[in-house]
């Protein structure tokens, strides 16, 4: 196998001590790090050791669930909740051996968060520290800012995380350990990719080692130059801060996303134990404005960001079934998890449409009593997958299926499998060929912006895992998304109709009671007048 190539760098590490007295040396030394690396380090942040071991803890805690609990908060395209090796890169054409969990602030996070009851006090605890970050983010926000020649608040007002539309996320990172084996088997951690989002701030654990980075980037829609690696090595206490492409194109390429990955281990030296990470992605809220001073990209707002970045999802899935590479391991259960899709869309829709309060917990509730047995099954599906994935733990190819790459991410001449080994992912998809094979630049797509959503990191849902059938779930999804909008509008028509209804019955039934009583009454007046007449007749033939 050929050896990778390593290259000394230098990872700039920056010191936030007094950081409003020293704010002008600071930001020259961000803007020279954003300019030059991409990547860099950051001391005297704020946040102690002890806080972030506390919050690894808690991470820990949340991967030692069992996944069918896990799979209670799934992940969804809003780019929140839990995913089991079901993010393919690009580079690999392979899913990540990895879980991740992924935490929002805002509406977002809605019925995602882990329950205390299976992690005391998980909420609370993520929040704390996710509020850390964003502060150390913040400085950084400002220092960007005024080196861009923004306002100083310029980012701060965009990356509110007090707004119920924030998208800042938070990633809690787990990664299996993989075994030491000889054959050529690669377990791809992190494969080679750019961060989507504006900033990213990444914490790791001592000794676990793995991340690389690759620089080189001119501009946010080409790949990186060349095959040479740098492995980042990180100071006790500091923490790894890296530019994501939507900084890079806001700064009009002048800040450079760089790509990176955790090295799939294969060489000695490398570590093949678990790894914990936690990534805070810095992302502006739905509605911000993006455009950088010299308006070199056309204008997007912050929702049309992240979008474009899911669809890449679809999209590099998409590719990979259509260039008939296997999904992975677990093609079974795909019917379960798009009927479950189905079920989740259109019930999403019910509850984003008119529904309100109570009725939404009724739809809730309806929707995890449908959705339970086909988690169950999918479950099952999966233990059983598992099982056997574990027996042929050294034989079996593993996540990279018929497309077997080696550790930098280029396919490698040994089929593992019958199939022709040029069922590799299309060209366009795979950056780390790019990033890898250099010196060879290469420009794809027509716009910028179809190329930068083509070049972001494609995440794959929890629930594509099992390989489902993105043209049927889609069918279904719309169907049931249709489904969820007619229900919702015809549901709130009814509650119109019968809000109006009953308002003019009360009305009539008010009307009619009066009437009622005026007769009553009435009547009562008569009665009254006659009896005191038979009163008076009775009294006067008394007389006589
Ligand atoms: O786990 C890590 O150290 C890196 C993770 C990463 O690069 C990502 O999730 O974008
Ligand atoms: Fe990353």
């Amino acid at each position: 196998m050929e050896k990778t190539k390593y290259v000394e760098r230098d990872i700039p590490e920056i010191s936030l001590a007094n950081f409003e007295q020293r704010i002008d040396e600071i930001t020259a030394q961000l803007v020279s790090a954003a300019e030059n690396v991409g990547f860099f380090s950051i001391a005297d942040h704020g946040i102690s050791a002890d806080d972030i071991e506390t919050m690894f803890g808690t991470s820990e805690s949340f991967f030692s669930l069992p996944d069918e609990v896990k799979a209670t908060v799934p992940w969804n395209p809003q780019n929140v909740g839990w995913e089991k090796m079901s993010q393919v890169r690009p580079s690999t054409g392979a899913p990540d051996t990895k879980e991740s969990y992924q935490l929002q602030f805002g509406e977002n996070m809605k019925g995602l968060w882990m329950s205390d009851s299976h992690v005391p006090g998980f909420r609370e605890n993520c929040l704390a520290f996710m509020q850390r970050v964003q502060k150390v983010s913040e400085r950084l926000m400002i220092c960007f800012a005024r080196g861009l020649g923004f306002p100083d608040d310029f980012f701060l007002k965009v990356h509110d995380t007090t707004r119920p539309n924030s998208q800042s996320v938070m990633r809690l990172l787990h990664y299996y350990a993989t075994p030491e084996t000889n054959d050529g088997t690669i377990h791809h951690r992190a494969g080679a990719h750019a961060d989507w989002g504006f900033l990213t701030i990444l914490f790791q654990r001592e000794g676990q080692s793995g991340l690389e980075i690759c620089p080189g980037r001119d501009v946010v829609t080409e790949f990186a130059l060349g095959d040479k690696w740098t492995k980042v090595d990180l100071k006790a206490g500091d923490i790894i801060c890296n530019i994501g492409d939507l900084l890079m194109s806001w700064s009009d390429d002048r800040f450079k996303s760089t790509f990176h990955r955790v090295k799939a281990p294969c060489e000695p030296g490398d570590y093949y134990g678990e790894r914990y990470s936690i990534a805070f992605f810095n992302q502006p809220c739905k509605d911000a404005v993006i455009q950088g001073p010299k308006k070199k990209y056309p204008e997007v707002t912050g929702e049309q960001f992240t979008a474009n970045a899911m669809k890449t999802y679809f999209a590099a899935l998409k590719a990979k079934r259509e260039s008939g590479i296997p999904l992975g391991i677990y093609e079974a259960g795909q019917d379960d998890m798009g009927s479950l899709r189905a079920v989740g869309c259109g019930y999403h829709a019910c509850i984003c449409g008119t529904l309100r309060k109570p009725t939404l917990e009724f739809v809730r509730r309806h929707f995890y009593i449908q959705a339970r047995p086909l988690l169950q099954n999918i479950t099952l599906k999966k233990q059983a997958l598992d099982a056997s994935l574990n027996h042929h733990a050294t034989s079996f190819p593993y996540y990279s299926g018929h497309h077997p790459t080696n550790h930098q991410g280029q396919p490698t001449d040994k089929p593992v499998s019958k199939k022709p080994s040029n069922t590799t992912a299309p060209d366009h998809l795979r950056s780390d060929v790019y990033a890898t094979r250099g010196p060879l630049k290469t420009k794809f797509g027509s716009t910028p912006r179809t190329a930068r959503a083509n070049a972001s990191t494609p995440h794959l849902p929890y629930l594509s895992n099992m390989g489902v059938n993105f043209s049927k779930l889609e069918e279904t999804a719309d169907d049931a998304l249709g489904f969820g909008k007619t229900f919702a509008r015809s549901f709130g028509q009814n509650v119109q109709i019968a809000l109006w209804t009953s308002i003019v019955l009360m009305i009539f039934i008010s009307v009619a009671l009066a009437g009622i009583a005026v007769i009553l009454w009435r009547m009562l007046l008569i009665l009254e007048f006659v009896f005191s007449a038979y009163k008076r007749e009775m009294k006067r033939a008394k007389q006589k």
